[in-house]
């Protein structure tokens, strides 16, 4: 659904945000609750009442989302720093002195060994922070590939987090860069370091794999 003007674009937006913290919210207490079997059924039948107005109205794989910029990276949705999304913590990034820094906590929802993060998730966190530094630096948008992690301690749940990355180098197509994930309180003790490898898609490559995508400025 295309919204018509900047004040419906920005009421929608809001919306957007609010659907996915109160989903957040909801995901939480799902994967924190020690209700009862009996609640628990409640629940299930509840949200699945919520579904069918969402689904009628969907888009699909190579839409981009109507309330977001087509030139803008940064998306309403995604998995790391969308606020419309409820898999993501949302990572909130700012960028200070070149490097991209971005600070989140995460909850029960993310839990690899008990009471620290997913390794998986770290990654996700690593990768994305890296897709910002590349943007501060005026590097032009490319895609990892390749993410190499050395975890030296376990990142632990319900504390503030600090995420950080640089590009290190630019050689035409091919970038080098390095992140890393330590708590707010301690930022020279690294947990995680990621070294990142992420290449610019040449034209040939660009137009086969977004050629397609509705709505994305190219
Ligand atoms: C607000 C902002 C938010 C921004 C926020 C955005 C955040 C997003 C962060 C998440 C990012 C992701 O998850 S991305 C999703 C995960 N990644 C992927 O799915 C990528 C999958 N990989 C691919 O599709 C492919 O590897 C491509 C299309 C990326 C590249 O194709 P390729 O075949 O592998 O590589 P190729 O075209 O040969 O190009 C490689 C180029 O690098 C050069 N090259 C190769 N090795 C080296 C080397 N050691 N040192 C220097 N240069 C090298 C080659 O000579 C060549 O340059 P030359 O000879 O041509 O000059």
């Amino acid at each position: 659904m295309a919204a018509d003007s900047e004040d419906e674009l920005r009421e929608r937006r809001q919306a957007v945000r609010d659907l996915g913290s109160a989903l957040r919210d909801l995901t939480d207490a799902a994967v924190s609750t020690e209700a009862d079997t009996e609640t628990l059924r409640e629940i299930t039948e509840q949200v699945r009442a919520l579904v069918p107005p969402l689904d009628a109205v969907r888009r699909e794989r190579g839409q981009m989302a109507a309330v977001d910029d087509g030139r803008r990276p940064r998306r309403l949705y995604s998995p790391a720093v969308g606020p419309g999304n409820p898999i993501s913590p949302p990572m909130h990034v700012e960028i200070v002195d070149g490097a991209a820094v971005g600070t989140c906590t995460l909850g029960l929802a993310y839990e690899g060994p008990p009471s620290y993060v997913h390794g998986g998730m770290s990654a996700m966190l690593l990768d994305q922070i890296l897709g910002h530094a590349h943007a501060a630096g005026g590097a032009p948008p490319g895609m990892t590939v390749q993410l190499s992690l050395r975890y030296r301690r376990p990142v632990p749940l319900a504390t503030p987090l600090r995420i950080v990355g640089r590009v290190e180098q630019v050689n035409g197509r091919w970038t080098e860069s390095k992140a890393t994930i330590c708590t707010a309180d301690a930022p020279d003790a690294v947990l995680v370091e990621a070294d990142g490898r992420f290449v610019v898609p040449n034209a040939e490559q660009s137009s086969r794999l977004f050629g397609k995508v509705e709505g994305l400025v190219k």
